[in-house]
């Protein structure tokens, strides 16, 4: 496929949203309903089975559903179905015109002044707090003596005095990402500001937006029916807050007639909020995520369609000689045949494909591949930690013989911490900023020991010093901000470690750390391991660590194991020709760059 058609075959933002909405049954219904009441409006002088100021007297206060009034007369002998359909206009046009003036004052003021802050931000803030302050329908008495009942000049007087809404929102939003990296890293690349702003920085506040102007919308509705009701507006031309006015003035002696307004006011007020629940659902993505029905029929399809390529066992078929302890006994970890899919549009994506380990106990097992190769997805499938929308479409996961599949939450949490641990990659990022470290730590062994909050304790400053954490008093009284990388790592090892697991697994537990610390935590999991008899998964993209600390190795390539063996085996006589290629790349068996370079210059 080329580029060109790759790009056609991508559905623009605009279409994913419309799709995404659609998908929405709330947004469905709530847009089918806007989209008849704008045809409505455009359509209303033919739609309109009467002329709208059409007096029959005789059909005064008619009741509805007669041969001819549809929706009967009212007080004036008018038809109250016509002056619905053209008062739908008014609606209309008020939402567009205040939402409008309303969004082009507020969102490009906003822009610059969170984008820009400073002098802007003051100033902009400044003229808006005062807009804010001003009395709203005061202002627009004042108006209506100058200009005349015009509705639109009314609605729009309203758009400027709402335009604070507008401006608030998108200023605190940019605010909070204007110092984001992926804003700071378009500066670095040359962007011109008004490239960020529109492309960058508007793309990321778009969403609330569109949300607040569905919102605008509706008030404006409100707001001009609000007006009619107070008898400022236009009497000559029928609208929906007129006709709630005159219904109301009437309700003793035709109480139906309040029905009718107040019907197509809720109606479109609740189908603008309804599209934008659904429009904000549609672009954060939360529908990804989806209803336990819809996820019922995906995991139902995903085993049909691709749970029958083999039959359960290992890889391609093949017994594994490793699944069996050598006394008979089933291996601390076993994997069987382990298939990960996610649902796209066109089907599935399988990302872990015919997985087959055993890890022995105090084995430790490399698991290394390109980054995308299916490590990760792996460890988080033997965890029970993968994200809500993917399957598991076939496999096995054995932890002490039992199976961890057809585990519930619960029965998984035990096995956690007890059985299973993990190191994650990201150190920083897994301590929570709020909490000091020893909270942390406590928490988390008294979820798994249910001991007393004293030995929690005694244990946590035990488990610092043991990953030798230099002052583990200090350390567990600091919050994760004032540890370095290096000792937030040591932390989140001595968490997982201290209720004594069976098997640990590691993820990248070296790659956010500099090359001294890497080695220093290699050392001290390789210790712990030795120690406490550990069975460990180490998952990594790095050879080296695999010669480092890993007694096996398996090889994964787009979520394929390709090869699995001894470490030496591997490495004196690499089967596969990935698995030759990775070993072509590690740097210790070139000639280092500065040597090169002396070489050169001497
Ligand atoms: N939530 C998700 N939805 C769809 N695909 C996903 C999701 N999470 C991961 N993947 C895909 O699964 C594949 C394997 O990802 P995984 O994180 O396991 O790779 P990895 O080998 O651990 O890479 P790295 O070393 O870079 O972390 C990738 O192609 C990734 O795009």
């Amino acid at each position: 496929m080329t580029a060109e058609n790759l790009a056609s075959a991508v559905p623009s933002p605009r279409a994913r949203l419309l799709t995404r909405t659609l998908r929405n049954p709330l947004g469905l219904i709530s847009l089918a309903v806007l989209v008849l009441i704008g045809l409505v409006a455009i359509v209303a002088p033919w739609l309109a089975p009467w002329p709208p100021q059409t007096v029959r007297l005789d059909l005064t206060n008619a009741p509805p559903f007669g041969p001819e009034y549809v929706l009967g007369g009212d007080q004036a002998g008018r038809d109250i179905l016509s002056r619905l359909i053209v008062g739908a206009r008014g609606a209309a046009v008020a939402a567009l015109v205040m939402t409008s003036v309303s969004a082009a004052i507020g969102v490009p003021a906003g822009l610059v002044a969170g984008y820009y802050g400073k002098l802007w931000d003051a100033l902009a803030s400044w003229l808006f707090y005062i807009l804010m302050a001003l009395p709203g329908i005061i202002l627009l008495i004042v108006l209506y003596t100058v200009v005349g009942t015009s509705p639109v000049v009314a609605m729009a007087a309203f758009g400027v005095m709402s335009s604070p809404s507008f401006f608030r929102l998108v200023r605190g939003l940019v605010v909070s990402i204007r110092n984001e990296l992926y804003v700071d890293a378009a500066r670095v690349a040359g962007l011109p500001t008004h490239r960020i702003i529109g492309r960058h920085v508007l793309a990321a506040v778009r969403a609330p937006v569109i949300i607040m102007a569905a919102f605008l919308a509706g008030a404006a509705i409100g707001i001009q029916a609000g007006l009619e009701f107070l008898g400022l507006g236009d009497p000559t031309v029928p609208s929906w807050g007129g006709m709630l006015v005159e219904a109301f003035n009437n309700i003793y002696v035709a109480p139906v007639q309040v029905v009718w307004p107040g019907l197509a006011i809720g109606l479109t007020v609740g189908a603008l909020v309804l599209l934008a629940n659904a429009m904000r659902d549609a672009l954060e993505a939360t529908d990804t995520v989806p209803s336990t029905r819809v996820r019922s029929q995906q995991v139902r399809e995903a085993k049909r369609v691709l749970g029958v390529d083999h039959p359960p066992g290992r890889a391609d078929g093949e017994p594994d000689s490793r699944d069996e302890m050598p006394d008979g006994a089933a291996p601390p970890l076993s994997v069987t045949d382990l298939q990960i899919a996610y649902p796209t549009d066109s089907g599935f994506s399988v990302v872990v494909d015919s997985v087959s380990l055993a890890v022995q106990r105090g084995e430790v097992l490399g698991l290394v591949g390109e980054s995308g190769s299916g490590k990760t997805q792996t460890a988080f499938g033997i965890l029970g930690l993968l994200p809500r929308e993917a399957i598991i479409s076939r496999g096995q996961v054995r932890v002490d013989g039992r199976e961890c599949l057809t585990a519930t939450e619960q029965q998984m949490a035990v096995y956690r911490g007890r059985k299973l641990a993990y190191v994650p990659q990201e150190p920083m990022s897994n301590l929570d900023p709020s909490f000091k470290v020893g909270q942390q730590l406590v928490y988390g062994i008294r979820a798994q020991s249910h001991c007393t909050r004293r030995a929690a304790k005694e244990l946590a400053l035990t488990m610092l010093e043991r990953v030798e954490i230099p002052d583990p008093a200090k350390t567990f009284h600091s919050y994760p901000h004032q540890i370095s990388g290096g000792m937030a790592q040591r932390v989140l090892i001595a968490g997982a470690v201290a209720c004594g697991p069976e098997i640990l697994i590691a993820d990248e537990p070296t790659t956010a750390l500099d090359v001294t610390v890497q080695s220093e935590i290699l050392d001290l999991l390789r210790d712990l391991q030795t120690e406490r008899g550990m069975s460990m998964i180490i998952v990594t993209h790095n050879f080296g660590v695999v010669a480092d600390i890993c007694d096996r190795v398996a090889v994964m390539r787009e979520g394929r194991v390709v090869e699995t063996g001894e470490v030496r085996e591997v490495f004196a006589h690499p089967q596969h020709e990935y698995t030759q290629m990775l070993l072509d790349a590690i740097l210790d068996d070139t000639e280092p760059r500065a040597a090169t370079a002396n070489g050169m210059s001497s």
